[in-house]
């Protein structure tokens, strides 16, 4: 989720740094005019001290001599500069620092430090991009440039010190009890998936006396008659097995790999068996619709063997079970078997001291606020423990389980619900008990001052790819002017640039409409993390931009849809709802709200919201063949027409169609007829099974036995995107 964020701003923040890069043009464009008037001026002050461009007590004298010729006119305007710095840009500068980097830090064209020094003492003609220039000339550029200077603070920020919070060392065995193993179920779409969870969990509360309401936080605990206890995460399988593996977080020790006994082993059976082995957890075989006539569990086992799950039965150590997830059958056996390999895990946690855990799901709940569900893995959480996950931090006011039963402790491998948290952590945080409320707040602290480290560092990567494009072009743009003088470049360059007429922005709206933006709301932070990991399999970029303007959890607000008005974008929401004064908004501003409760029905409607973007196919649907039989021409005032004589061999011929030749696979002509006849007559249609003549509206072309001639039409078709999101 964090992620996704973090890719939108820097999307936002890319988008500024094009602007700046725009007006950095314009700026230059302005500056090179100055340049170009003043010259006459320039080349003389250069030519009188043509002196190294380093600093030495040489130039010191000619610089203050220098100083000295300067007139009142120009210190007058140098005062006013300086009266007005408030407004300028900032230059981040060090002492040391090379032509290059200067001109990186102006954001500027590296030949504006050069023109910016042509004034002055330094022999430009010597200074390399990565000369080191003196402190005198990097002020000089700056004050030339009308920017500010400001002396870098690089160093202090380097040496901050680190404040985060970190995980404890690997606990002493002898604290070590056994805990209960944490499932995750995966396996190919309909295979019975969410039918099994539900099964499962419905066991759970016929089991309970008192029954109740299952809420969904994400995981829930099934308790075996034998008082072993299986924590089943139910959070959409791969995506969120996905994200929280992407943060390192190990929440999963068992998978079920459910696989329908009427279909077999299919493209996402394959994946969840890679992401199993990539996580190291091992698999218990859940063959599901047995119940069904068509059912083939040995053809699964077989099948299986190709990607290295073998069955007991073959001889391997993966326990297969055969169940029907719709009647509830064999359901404990598939608990038992799953006991059974927990035991042989050995799985054990460390119950006392500071909790560490993980997050499961980060979702609004009416009344209490951000909710957070977590699995515990170390220590026992309780009321009034003060937690941090990701940047956020909690005081636990409430824990409740899944039956929304109040809770007063949490120990390993069970799922819990915490309410007190000041933000939303991200499904796969790290949860960490801290000592204390401050403590708290200094980890969250230091954690976004890294990550406002880390977009900076971006920035400055994204600033200084530019650069490099820019560097190149412009040394490109050198080679060209050849051994000419610094001054002749400048001018040639101006006059250049000032043929580039910018894109206005009527041209630049016209080039942005094949893009779709949209904004995705979900009702749990897990399934806003599910679609967004779907849509990062999105590779059609080439044909429509998808663009993700905002995501996140709730409800569709009045936010969403003027967001969604000011991008022209759509609305996807996912289990959440759009009131009627936000529907009636949405319709007033024309924009579109899509509410989905299938995950795989909303990338659909993605598709075809895509599809619908894309410019329309043309396709050729034949309406008859026929073979040329016999060729000869006939004389038509004074030119010779070729003549083919033909045999329909499918559908007919329709004179007002369009035509194409054929000749060994290849078309050879695409036309019209001029005419069509069957013996002597004229025709409009001829029919499977005739002879015809016909000659074409090209009379270059010449006929030969057995080239075909197709009579086909045109039809505009929907395109479809190529993004095939994998189910
Ligand atoms: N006959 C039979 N049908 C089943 C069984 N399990 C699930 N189904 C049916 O198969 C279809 C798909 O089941 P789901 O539980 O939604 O499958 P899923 O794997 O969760 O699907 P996704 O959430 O789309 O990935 C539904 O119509 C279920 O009723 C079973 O054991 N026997």
């Amino acid at each position: 989720m964090n992620q996704k964020i973090l890719k939108l701003e820097n999307l936002l923040r890319f988008h500024t740094i094009c602007r700046q890069l725009h007006s950095l043009y314009q700026r230059r464009m302005l500056a090179q005019w100055r340049h170009v008037f003043s010259s006459a001026y320039l080349v003389w002050t250069a030519q009188l001290y043509p002196q190294p461009w380093q600093t030495h007590a040489l130039i010191r004298t000619a610089l203050s001599q220098h100083r000295l010729l300067v007139t009142k006119k120009e210190k007058k305007s140098q005062k006013s500069q300086l009266s007005s710095t408030k407004s300028k840009k900032e230059v981040e500068v060090w002492i040391g620092m090379t032509v290059e980097e200067l001109a990186r830090a102006m954001e500027k064209d590296i030949d504006c430090v050069y023109e910016s020094l042509l004034n002055t003492a330094v022999d430009i003609d010597s200074l390399e991009a990565h000369s080191h220039l003196d402190e005198v000339w990097i002020k000089e550029v700056i004050k030339k440039s009308g920017m500010k200077l400001k002396w870098s603070k690089l160093k202090q920020d380097k040496v901050r010190e680190n404040k985060d919070a970190v995980k404890r060392p690997q606990a002493d065995p002898a604290l070590l009890i056994p805990r209960s193993p944490v499932v995750t179920i995966m396996g190919h779409v309909d295979h019975g998936k969410t039918t099994l969870l539900d099964k499962l969990r419905k066991t759970q509360v016929a089991a309970m006396e008192a029954g109740g309401i299952t809420q969904h936080i994400g995981a829930f605990l099934v308790s075996l008659p034998s008082g072993e206890k299986i924590t089943f995460l139910d959070t959409p399988g791969h995506a969120a097995f996905s994200a929280m593996r992407a943060r390192g977080a190990q929440v999963t020790d068992i998978i079920i790999l459910v696989v329908a006994a009427d279909d077999g082993v299919m493209k996402q059976t394959v994946e969840s068996i890679q992401h199993a082995k990539d996580a190291q957890v091992p698999i218990v075989l859940a063959i599901n619709k047995c119940d069904k006539a068509e059912a083939d569990p040995e053809k699964v086992k077989k099948e299986l063997l190709a990607y290295d799950v073998v069955c007991e039965d073959y001889g391997g150590d993966v326990q297969a079970v055969h169940v029907s997830a719709l009647t509830g059958d064999n359901m404990m056996a598939l608990a038992e078997a799953t006991i059974a390999l927990a035991e042989m895990l050995e799985l054990k946690a460390d119950p006392t001291g500071p909790v560490e855990g993980t997050v499961i799901e980060s979702f609004t709940d009416k009344g209490r606020g951000p909710v957070t569900t977590a699995i515990i893995q170390r220590g026992t959480l309780r009321k009034g423990s003060i937690l941090v996950a990701g940047k956020s931090w909690a005081k636990v006011r409430l824990m409740f389980d899944e039956n929304d039963k109040v809770i007063n402790e949490a120990c390993p491998s069970m799922p819990v619900g915490i309410i007190g948290w000041r933000d939303f952590p991200s499904a796969g945080d790290e949860i960490l008990e801290v000592e204390s409320e401050p403590r708290a707040r200094e980890v969250v602290h230091w954690r976004k001052y890294e990550q406002e480290q880390e977009k900076n560092k971006e920035d400055l990567e994204l600033i200084e790819e530019k650069r490099k494009e820019h560097q190149e072009a412009h040394r490109k743009a050198r080679e060209k002017y050849g051994t000419l003088h610094w001054k002749a470049r400048s001018f040639i360059k101006y006059k250049i640039k000032k043929q580039q007429q910018p894109l206005k922005p009527k041209e630049k709206a016209g080039g942005d409409s094949n893009v779709l933006p949209i904004i995705i709301k979900g009702d749990v932070d897990g399934s806003v993390e599910a679609i967004l990991n779907i849509m990062d399999t999105y590779d059609a970029s080439h044909e429509c931009e998808l663009e993700l303007v905002h995501s996140g959890v709730g409800d569709i607000s009045e936010n969403d849809v003027n967001l969604a008005e000011t991008f022209h974008g759509v609305i996807y929401g996912f289990n959440v709802n759009a009131g009627n004064v936000i529907q009636q908004s949405a319709a007033k501003k024309g924009v579109k709200i899509k509410l989905h409760k299938i995950i795989y029905r909303l990338i659909e409607d993605l598709q075809e919201e895509l599809s619908s973007r894309l410019p329309c196919i043309v396709e050729e649907h034949t309406i008859g063949e026929a073979s040329i039989l016999a060729t000869f021409s006939i004389t038509e005032g004074k030119k010779k027409v070729p003549v083919a004589g033909c045999r329909v061999q499918k559908g007919q011929l329709e004179k007002q169609k369009k035509f194409k030749l054929i000749r060994n696979g290849h078309v050879i002509w695409k036309g019209s007829l001029i005419s069509l006849k069957h013996h002597k007559d004229d025709i409009s249609v001829i029919k499977t099974g005739m002879d015809c003549g016909l000659s074409l509206d090209e009379e270059k072309i010449e006929f030969k036995v057995g080239d075909d001639i197709v009579c086909y039409e045109e039809k505009e078709v929907l395109a479809k995107t190529s993004w095939d999101p994998g189910f």
